[in-house]
């Protein structure tokens, strides 16, 4: 049997409940119809590729469909045999493959999945998503608030703890490490773990509310499994994984040892805009942020809805998706981060609703009085909105709110 490009695309085709539907934008290479383009993203994202087989017929049908066109976007169906459960490399290794560089195509995008309940029940899911508000801060109606110490690294582990201490006293529910923050000279892994829990004990104590920590484990693998441990040996809640430049299978090994820890995952996504920053090609957020679900992290960074200091791609939907239906699957609390201050939270949390976590690096460090004036800002700008006060009134009983209004405003940084 042959298998030609034209066998991968059929407009008449009905996916059915165990297709993985994939909606891509797509823009043909000059001289290439559409429906050539299309049925060649169908071919090489299954089974096949440039030229016509001869191989003969003693194979399972695995061909994926291109089943709709319309104008640049295209839909394409692939079976779910074509996947092995429970692996996320192989399914990325089809519909955001080779595909990404084919010729046939000047630009391709994945925008949107629609998963079937086959591939889904495969993966773990997050093992607490929006519920860690509750179950370990006991918190129902507020954001709960995270604090990244700046400079980003090169902090002592001392100052660093001590930056975590003021912050937590000051009304902030979590310390959490930056991106490019793991386990170098100037501040090592172990001794920020144990310090900074310590720290996070004495804030307890002194305020009455729970506190925790998002420590980077981010390594090769073997590696975040120990640190994994460590954490959970040292009473932590959380660690806290660059799931891009981690990957996806050093993410998914992860879960597999928080879970029997219970501990909880925090995602920061550094690299992502690799993929998704250029609109017309690459893998869109929102794709992304699936994947994340099912590998099954609890909190993620999902952007500020355009208020921060990143390039953000539609906040709002994606936490809508991670917030939705998905057979059963435990949602994902989305992360607010990147450029954020006090002055900006309550077009944040209008956009967001309140099920999020809000974190601010900058604008608690930049606070002109310091990190715990900084702290003491966020929080009165959070309990505010959950009162339905507006920020300038509860600045007139709050003067690090007042001071942290008037440095900043309601700009938006660059
Ligand atoms: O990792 C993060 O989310 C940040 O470091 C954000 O820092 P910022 O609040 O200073 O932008
Ligand atoms: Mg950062």
């Amino acid at each position: 049997m042959g298998i030609t490009y034209e066998d991968f695309l059929d407009l008449d085709y009905e996916p059915t409940d165990e297709d993985l539907v994939c909606t891509f934008r797509i823009d043909p290479a000059t001289g290439m119809s559409t429906e050539a383009a299309a049925s060649r993203v169908a071919s090489e994202s299954s089974n096949g590729t440039w030229a016509a087989l001869q191989t003969g017929a003693d194979f399972t049908d695995m061909g994926a469909t291109t089943f709709d066109i319309d104008g640049d976007l295209i839909r394409v169906a692939y079976p779910a045999g074509l996947f092995e459960p429970g692996n996320m490399p192989q399914v990325l290794s089809c519909i955001a493959g080779n595909i990404m560089g084919m010729k046939a195509v000047d630009t391709i995008r994945l925008l949107d999945c629609e998963w079937p309940e086959s591939v889904v029940s495969a993966y773990p899911g997050p093992l607490y998503g929006s519920s860690v508000r509750e179950e370990i801060f006991g918190v129902t109606d507020r954001p709960i608030t995270a604090t990244v110490p700046k400079p980003k690294v090169g902090l002592s582990t001392a100052a660093h703890a001590q930056v975590g201490y003021d912050a937590w006293v000051g009304g902030v529910d979590l310390l959490k490490d930056d991106e490019n923050l793991t386990d170098q000279a100037f501040n090592p892994f172990s001794d920020r773990l144990t310090e900074s829990l310590s720290l996070r004990d004495d804030a307890e104590d002194e305020t009455g509310e729970t506190k925790s920590y998002l420590i980077n484990v981010t390594a090769d693998t073997r590696t975040m499994l120990d640190r994994v441990d460590e954490v959970a040996a040292q009473g932590g809640e959380y660690v806290m994984v660059d799931i891009i430049t981690a990957g996806w299978a050093g993410l998914q090994t992860v879960r597999e040892r928080t879970e029997k820890h219970g501990l909880a995952i925090h995602a920061h996504r550094a690299m992502h805009a690799a993929f998704d920053r250029l609109p017309a090609h690459g893998v869109s957020m929102r794709v992304l942020a699936q994947i994340s679900r099912l590998c099954g992290v609890d909190q993620l960074h999902t952007g500020t809805a355009g208020l921060g200091k990143l390039a953000n791609e539609d906040t709002v939907g994606i936490n809508g998706w991670l917030a939705g239906d998905l057979y059963g699957t435990t949602d994902v609390l989305p992360v607010a981060s990147g450029g954020l201050h006090p002055g900006l939270l309550p077009d944040l949390l209008d956009a967001t609703g309140t099920n999020v976590c809000v974190q601010l690096g900058g604008g608690i460090h930049g606070h002109p009085d310091g990190t715990r004036s900084g702290a003491v800002a966020l929080r009165s700008a959070i309990d505010a909105y959950v009162e339905g006060r507006s920020i300038t009134e509860a600045a007139e009983e709050t003067p690090e709110l007042a001071v942290a209004l008037d440095k900043w405003g309601t700009e938006t940084p660059r």
